[in-house]
């Protein structure tokens, strides 16, 4: 059998227990095959195909960035301090205008680097150009839920039509792709950039199709109150009234949200991806995810894009949602250590509709391996509260998707990590002047 072996190092277990354990995955299928103490699983260990050494390491399931726009790495530091609506308007709206599909090929390696040298292995992105993600994404060898967000709001009914049309053709093509690490989603961009008619039919259509949906919900106020004063209805009760809520859905943000459309969101099995980096700098708001976990929803994690960030390392977004988390709740045991680590794993896959998020016998052999041999992760009282509170991204030796090794010992074996950088600093330099041309 064509085994991986990731021996000598301790691991978290669905239950939240760390425990000496080696991890043999079988490579041809992609899924981890025993979890068990070295003497347990030594026939395995000893006749291993490739050894990968996790001594003095925790091996944790592979990260999952619930929600993000990978290509706007490129936007990086671009514009900073402004509130999501003038951000988006004045500063990258007008940017992404000149970005072309070789700029979002180009952004998205970069972002994909950069997620597999933190210990993520499944991402969800909202963007264009998808096919380009989409070829990242096969020769990169993570997993993703990719689809073309789209926006109807200061379009004549052509063009709103044809970028509808887009997403969900973009979701019906690329599903499966790269070996089925591919998964798509119908993705109008927000309850308030995409008119309700468009909506209505848009989601008719991607119900048929049997296609999930993610879209931007309730992340400001200023998003909030026009639903509301147009129509009297919360925007999740308006989004049940479109029948945009259902267990294979998933809304990033959820910031501003009632009793009343938590209780829809737990329901209905919507999942949503809380994103406290993005809410934090865009002083969007602190999420109720405290309240959303006790009432049943599955809340997931993103970072959202590069540019309201400003990096995609999900230890970063464990820290901050359970920091945020506790100051939201007013309560110092809200949003604990062990509720993060569930969110960044076992709850990103499951909002996701992806394989992955456990080490366990069976689940799909996505794993990170963490270095412990550091200062700041000295000493170990508690793995978890590392993971939570003291590790980061930069701490992970090796990643693993699919039963596939895409970094060893820090070395990115998928993709040139230095042309790909190069790559993408010429991308950025060459859409900014473009941008201030046509401004
Ligand atoms: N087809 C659309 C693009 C939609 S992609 C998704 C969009 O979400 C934007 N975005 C990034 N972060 C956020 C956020 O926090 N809230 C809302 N939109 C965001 C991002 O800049 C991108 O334009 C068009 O032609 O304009
Ligand atoms: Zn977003």
């Amino acid at each position: 059998m064509n085994t991986l072996c990731v021996t000598g190092g301790r691991a978290l277990r669905p239950d939240g227990r760390v425990e000496r354990a080696d991890v043999v995955i079988d490579r041809d299928a992609g899924t981890i095959r025993a979890v068990g103490a070295p003497n347990e699983v030594a026939d395995a260990t000893d006749a291993a195909t490739e050894t990968l050494d996790a001594e003095g390491s925790l091996v944790i399931p592979g990260l999952v960035n619930a929600h993000t726009h990978v290509a706007m790495t490129l936007l990086r530091g671009y514009a900073d301090d402004k509130p999501l609506d003038a951000w988006l308007r004045e500063d990258i709206w007008p940017v992404e205008a000149e970005l072309t599909p070789d700029d979002v090929e180009a952004g998205a390696e970069l972002g994909v680097v950069e997620m597999i040298r933190s210990g993520t292995t499944a991402f969800a992105d909202m963007y264009f150009a998808v096919d380009r993600v989409a070829d990242v994404v096969d020769r990169a060898g993570l997993r993703a839920r990719l689809g073309h967000g789209a926006v109807t709001v200061g379009k004549d009914d052509a063009a709103a039509a044809a970028d509808v049309e887009e997403s969900l053709a973009v979701a019906a093509e690329l599903d499966g792709a790269a070996d089925g690490r591919i998964r798509t989603a119908f993705m109008p961009h927000s309850l308030t950039t995409v008119g309700e008619e468009f909506l209505r039919e848009g989601v008719d259509e991607a119900r048929e199709a049997g296609v999930p949906i993610h879209l931007h919900a309730n992340e400001t106020t200023d998003e909030v109150d026009p639903i509301v004063d147009e129509g009297g209805q919360r925007p999740i009760e308006y989004a049940d009234d479109i029948g945009v809520l259902g267990p294979e859905d998933f809304f990033a943000h959820g910031v501003h949200v009632d009793g009343a459309e938590i209780d829809l969101l737990a329901e209905s099995g919507t999942a949503v991806v809380h994103c406290p980096a993005s809410n934090m700098k865009l002083a969007s708001g602190m999420a109720p995810v405290q309240r959303m976990r006790d009432a049943g929803v599955t809340v997931a994690l993103g970072t959202d894009g590069a540019a309201s960030n400003n990096d995609l390392d999900l230890f970063d977004e464990m820290r901050d949602a359970a920091m945020v988390g506790k100051l939201a709740a007013e309560d110092a045991s809200a949003v604990p250590a062990e509720a993060v680590v569930e969110m960044a794993t076992a709850a990103g896959a499951d909002a996701l509709g992806l394989p992955g998020g456990r080490i366990a016998e069976g689940a799909a052999a996505d794993l990170a391996v963490v270095d412990l041999d550091a200062p700041h992760l000295t000493p170990v009282h508690d793995l978890v509260s590392h993971l939570a509170y003291a590790a980061s991204g930069h701490d992970v030796r090796h990643t693993v998707c699919d039963g596939e090794v895409l970094m060893r010992d820090r070395d990115v074996l998928t993709l040139d990590v230095e042309a790909v950088r190069e790559r993408a600093a010429e991308a950025a330099a060459g859409v900014v002047a473009r941008a201030e041309d046509a401004g």
